[in-house]
């Protein structure tokens, strides 16, 4: 836990995992919460009951405090100040609420708390983490207020260009194209993600994540930046990887700015190598991105900076972790710099190139991903068959498609076990995008060595015209 906070009006007491700025916390769920006291009757923690709708990878923050801990067995979180056995566990009347950011990370918490433990006495253990609350929070200055959840003013902030950027001419704009490559799992999307604000691309601790490019669209007063998020380069073994490759090569002789991105933590390997060379050879600004400064080198004592230094010629070199969200301003104002004088290329108000129902896929994909083995989730296409907006919920029916029926049978799960976790946990990431309840219907299919059929590929909408 970073800070706690204590909002006596509004009777609430917000746990926070980092330092947030206002307007970071873009959704969020609801479970029981309990307190934890110690032989003082003091608060020292709390309890929060997850279902499986939450994944372990939303909690990465939410764990990284000495002593929170997640009991598995039980779908327990216990955010704690000390590694102690509660004196009593008091059960709250109103659930708490896990405040989520863009990328659907849990990055705080949320307790309705009775008067009667609002007392100095009962959060004196709390009292090192304790700061004002403050409603009128300044950037980068500690707690927040929670405001509504972004998805709640989707509608409103989709209408509204603010009138600051529509009032500067297009002769003071600069925009361009900036790529983001290098290997698989090395972090693009997470930084794509953290650099929006929003999520547009899928993550997932799997490499190969990302098939086509996205584009992520960030537009600030005189200056609009189009990130380009590409598949990992890497070596193709079948058609669709081959699509992927070519895909994320082609971005680079049209982008103004390359970020080469490269995992810090690990030593150069012949794909960053090959990868660097293939950007020393595009015209554009070329950054060298090095993520993850937050996890430990492979090697104790290791620096992989002076390997990766040499792998070419770059205009600028940045440490960041996409993760945490560190190093992002600094990167900004390096591309930022480098912007070519052009008008704005995307209306003002357009965060991302995939609609709705593209992004819905994603969601689904990006969960298979997470709870599926080996080849499993590789292996897998979704189509959305229907979409349909009913009074009270939207209606989405989903084919996903695997190549055998073993991964079939897997995909299901044993009494549909798997396909049901997959889909609940889907179902909530797409209701926050679209910001109300949604009845999602999965099907499964065998579509035989789909990723090596032209034509499978092609009414599967992996074609590279597409993408042009
Ligand atoms: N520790 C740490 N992990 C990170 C960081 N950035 C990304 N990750 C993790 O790295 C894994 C891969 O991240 P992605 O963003 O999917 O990587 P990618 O480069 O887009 O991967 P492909 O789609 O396979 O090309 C995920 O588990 C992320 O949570 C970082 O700064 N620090």
């Amino acid at each position: 836990m970073k800070y706690c906070s204590l909002d006596n009006d509004a009777g609430t007491l917000y746990f926070y995992f980092l330092d947030l700025e206002a307007g970071q916390v873009a959704g969020m769920m609801e479970y029981p919460a309990h307190l934890l006291l110690d032989a003082q009757g003091a608060i020292f923690g709390c309890r929060i009951d997850l279902d499986d709708e939450v994944i372990l990878s939303q909690l990465e923050l939410a764990l990284d405090g000495p002593y929170n801990w997640l009991d598995g067995q039980y779908g327990h979180l216990y955010i704690r100040m000390a590694d102690e056995e509660p004196a009593e566990v008091v059960d709250l009347d109103e659930t708490a609420v896990l405040d989520l950011d863009a990328g659907d990370l849990v990055v705080g918490v949320e307790l309705m708390l009775p008067e009667e433990w609002r007392t100095p006495e009962r959060l004196a253990r709390l009292a090192p983490l304790l700061v004002p609350f403050d409603d009128e929070p300044v950037a980068g200055e500690g707690p927040v207020v929670f405001g509504p959840p972004a998805i709640v003013d989707e509608a409103a902030a989709e209408e509204a260009v603010p009138p600051e950027l529509a009032a500067i001419p297009p002769e003071q704009w600069r925009s361009g194209f900036v790529a983001l490559v290098g290997k698989p799992n090395v972090g693009k999307s997470t930084l794509l993600n953290a650099l929006l604000g929003e999520k547009v691309a899928i993550v997932s601790p799997r490499p190969q994540t990302t098939r086509v490019p996205v584009r992520g669209i960030l537009t600030r007063p005189g200056e609009q930046i189009i990130f380009i998020d590409t598949p990992g380069i890497h070596e193709p073994d079948h058609r669709l990887g081959k699509l992927m490759v070519e895909l994320a090569e082609r971005t680079l002789p049209n982008a103004d700015v390359i970020c080469f991105m490269v995992d810090i933590s690990q030593p150069p390997s012949k794909l960053d190598r090959m990868i660097a060379q293939q950007v020393q050879r595009a015209r554009g600004h070329k950054l060298l991105v090095l993520n993850k400064v937050d996890q430990k080198p492979r090697q104790p004592g290791a620096d992989y900076l002076p390997a990766y230094r040499e792998l070419g010629e770059w205009d600028m070199e940045i440490a960041i972790s996409a993760y945490r969200r560190l190093g992002l301003a600094a990167l900004l104002s390096e591309i930022s710099a480098r912007l070519p004088a052009g008008p704005p290329l995307y209306p003002l108000d357009q965060i991302t190139d995939q609609n709705e129902q593209q992004l819905a896929a994603e969601f689904v994909r990006e969960k298979a991903l997470f709870y599926l083995q080996q080849e499993v989730p590789h292996a897998i296409a979704i189509e959305v068959e229907e979409w349909i907006e009913k009074e009270t919920a939207t209606y989405i029916r989903m084919t996903i498609n695997v190549e055998k029926e073993s991964q079939k049978g897997i995909l299901i799960g044993a009494g549909g076990g798997m396909l049901k976790k997959i889909g609940s946990a889907a179902r909530s990431s797409i209701e926050r995008m679209l910001g109300r309840p949604v009845f999602l219907d999965l099907w499964v299919k065998v579509r035989p060595n789909w990723r090596d059929d032209p034509s499978a590929l092609g009414w599967l909408g992996y074609r590279a015209k597409n993408f042009l």
